[in-house]
């Protein structure tokens, strides 16, 4: 069974649509790779599975499902125990996610209780060193404050971890460390990892699935290994970097040529159409349902051809 379904989800800002029916699955214990460019709607998705959009954000269309129970539907009693209970939620900057007028110890203490024995906690996370737990949190380095912040959203072992680009602002050494700490903890609990990423490569190589976001949809979504060797949307088959089809036609795919979409309402067809080496005509104004390919659910019209 699923512990996360997003169903046809359709969000609005003033005049922006982020997401234009989209639908993502994450099991029980799975780690899932959410891929997309800038603008796609990655924060947005990740945002709404614990109804944590922006102020000005309104949901149209669809529904989010966590562990049963319908976010978008649930008072706000039940939603702050779903949250305290199933969720947890690491964002890409670590210094603004803590309390800057609390000691590290005493921020951990408010999440776990009073009696929690901070020090484990922090151990788990690799920061050993005492003189962390009386730190503020701008006396932190960017990965320290990183682990701090891991260490609170796994403390209560949520059933699913969504981590919005959680080392962006890390430089690449310090990145791998605070991703094999998020991964192995997730892993040692039972965690189910929904990993925000622009980077397909690196998300394929630790997540057990992968969904790439395009113009607010989940254009692809399946095994890793499948949907970076052999992708059946045009587009992870661009960030992939193999298109043996269209590569054969002579046509360079890397970088994808063109802008990503901006929408203000419905896409008409296939948000992608306007930088598809594949588009043709229909795919201007019939909107792809999803089909499946080999192992993955695909939203193109032409993804068996693609993916041949
Ligand atoms: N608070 C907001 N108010 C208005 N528009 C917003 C807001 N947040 C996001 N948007 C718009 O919604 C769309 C999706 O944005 P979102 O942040 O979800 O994408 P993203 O894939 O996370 O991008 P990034 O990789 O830059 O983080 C974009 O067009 C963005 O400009
Ligand atoms: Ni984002």
């Amino acid at each position: 069974m699923s512990l996360l379904t997003v169903r046809n989800l359709v969000i609005d800002y003033a005049g922006t649509r982020a997401l234009d029916g989209a639908d993502l699955e994450v099991a029980q214990g799975e780690t899932v790779g959410l891929v997309g460019e800038s603008g796609s709607g990655k924060s947005t998705l990740g945002s709404a599975v614990g109804r944590l959009l922006p102020r000005a954000a309104r949901r149209g269309e669809g529904e989010v499902v966590v562990a049963g129970e319908p976010v978008f539907d649930l008072p706000a009693d039940r939603l702050r125990r779903l949250r305290r209970k199933h969720l947890g939620f690491v964002f890409q900057d670590p210094i603004a996610s803590l309390n800057p007028t609390m000691r590290v110890g005493d921020q951990l203490r408010l999440v776990l209780g009073r009696g929690a024995d901070v020090g484990f906690h922090l151990g788990r996370v690799k920061l050993d060193d005492p003189r962390v737990m009386r730190a503020y949190p701008h006396q932190l380095s960017g990965g320290m404050a990183q682990r701090v912040a891991i260490a609170m959203a796994m403390a209560t072992e949520p059933e699913l971890l969504v981590a919005d680009e959680p080392t962006a602002a890390l430089d690449s050494q310090v990145r791998e460390e605070v991703l094999n700490v998020v991964f192995s903890l997730a892993a040692a609990a039972g965690t189910s990892i929904l990993w925000l990423s622009h980077d397909l490569p690196a998300v394929a190589r630790r997540c057990d699935r992968v969904a790439v976001m395009y113009g607010g949809r989940v254009v692809e979504a399946g095994p890793a290994r499948e949907v970076l060797g052999n992708p059946a949307h045009p587009y992870t088959a661009a960030l992939a970097g193999s298109a043996p089809a269209a590569a054969a036609h002579g046509v360079r795919l890397e970088p994808v040529p063109g802008r990503p979409p901006v929408l203000t309402g419905p896409s008409p067809g296939c948000a992608f159409a306007p930088r598809c080496p594949f588009a043709e005509e229909r795919c201007e104004h019939e909107r792809p349902e999803p089909v499946r390919v080999g192992k993955q659910d695909v939203l193109c019209h032409r993804a068996e051809e693609v993916a041949a």
